[in-house]
């Protein structure tokens, strides 16, 4: 059966370099294009944190070095980021569909997603982005750079930016009208530019949107079947990297909530995912998530791995 399927593709898909990125794009194509040859709609969303991260620093050193290049906001590093990834996806996609001889066009939609200038998240950083460092760069960036930093899942050290929740997407109606005439769309990149709105303009704001929640945002406003969140594990667990490690299949969202009490999720990573299942699954009756890694995407779907939330 045809579905409507909201993909939200994590770091692995991309990788860390522009080289690496090109490399990896091609493989990433393949299971977003098996789903697309299967006859579904697919909408593909992804994450920033390297790549905004990498913008933002090299800007600011050229802006400070000899060089003296002009100073670049962080919302215009975030459309960087949107651009540059969305430029070797939709390319990724593109000729995988004409290997496979589809005709379908590809676009990348530069998107804003508006958040509330008083979400609490602005006086709480907590989005790791950029690379990892030792605890000792990190403390150097800290008194070099002012930045925050955190150290990220037990991988080392991060920056970390105010990470408000999404409220709407400013060109939602574009993504629909692609969408509805059969054009394979990616959309709400790094989660979003975040905007305020004030009167009739958009005004970017220093954040970065989880994409997990963004891709949520943009499931229910497209009123997809499925989002799925595709990641470097194909199922998510409980005491994760314990002895008493349980992989799990099938949850409803009550178990999940409860799950997400007793803290199995590790936050930024593993949390946000679970929390946008459950919030999609339970945002209309038959609406599915699923979280798997990129290589599973296929059999997941068909229901044969992955971890599925329902309500
Ligand atoms: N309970 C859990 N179950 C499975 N993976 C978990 C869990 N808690 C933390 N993780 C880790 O979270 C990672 C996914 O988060 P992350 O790498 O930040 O996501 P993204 O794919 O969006 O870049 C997994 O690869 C795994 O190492
Ligand atoms: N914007 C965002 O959530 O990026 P990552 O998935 O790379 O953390």
């Amino acid at each position: 059966m045809k579905s409507k399927i909201v993909v939200a593709l994590g770091g692995n898909a991309l990788g860390n370099t522009p080289k690496e990125q090109l490399q990896l794009v091609k493989n990433t194509a393949k299971p977003i294009v098996d789903l697309i040859e299967e006859g579904n709609d697919v909408i593909i969303a992804h994450g920033n944190g390297p790549q905004v991260g990498m913008i933002n620093l090299a800007m600011e050193t050229a802006s400070k070095s000899e060089a003296k290049t002009p100073e670049m906001p962080f919302p215009e590093c975030g459309a960087m980021s949107q651009g540059y990834i969305g430029y070797h996806l939709q390319n990724a996609i593109r000729e995988e569909l004409l290997n496979r001889n589809i005709n379908k066009p590809v676009a990348t939609v530069i998107t804003q997603v508006i958040v509330d200038k008083s979400d609490r998240a602005f006086e709480n950083p907590t989005k790791p982005i950029g690379s990892f460092y030792t605890e000792g760069e990190a403390k150097t960036l800290t008194e070099q750079k002012g930045y925050i930093m955190k150290e990220d899942a037990g991988r080392g050290y991060r920056r970390v930016v105010p990470s408000p929740k999404p409220i709407d997407v400013a060109e939602k109606e574009v993504v629909k009208t692609l969408v509805d005439s059969g054009h394979v769309v990616i959309t709400v990149g790094g989660g979003g530019i975040p905007v305020i709105k004030e009167g009739n303009s958009l005004i970017g704001v220093d954040a970065v949107i989880d994409k997990d929640f963004a891709s949520e945002k943009i499931a229910e406003i497209l009123d997809a079947d499925y989002l799925i969140i595709l990641t470097a594990v194909e199922k998510v667990a409980i005491n994760f990297g314990k002895e008493n490690e349980k992989w799990l299949d099938k949850i409803t969202t009550k178990e999940a909530s409860e799950y997400i009490k007793q803290g199995h999720f590790a936050p930024g990573s593993m949390l946000p995912k679970v929390e946008a299942a459950v919030e999609f699954a339970r945002s209309k009756k038959g609406r599915k998530a699923l979280i798997t890694s990129l290589e599973k995407a296929k059999e997941g779907i068909k229901g044969l791995t992955g971890t599925l939330i329902i309500d």
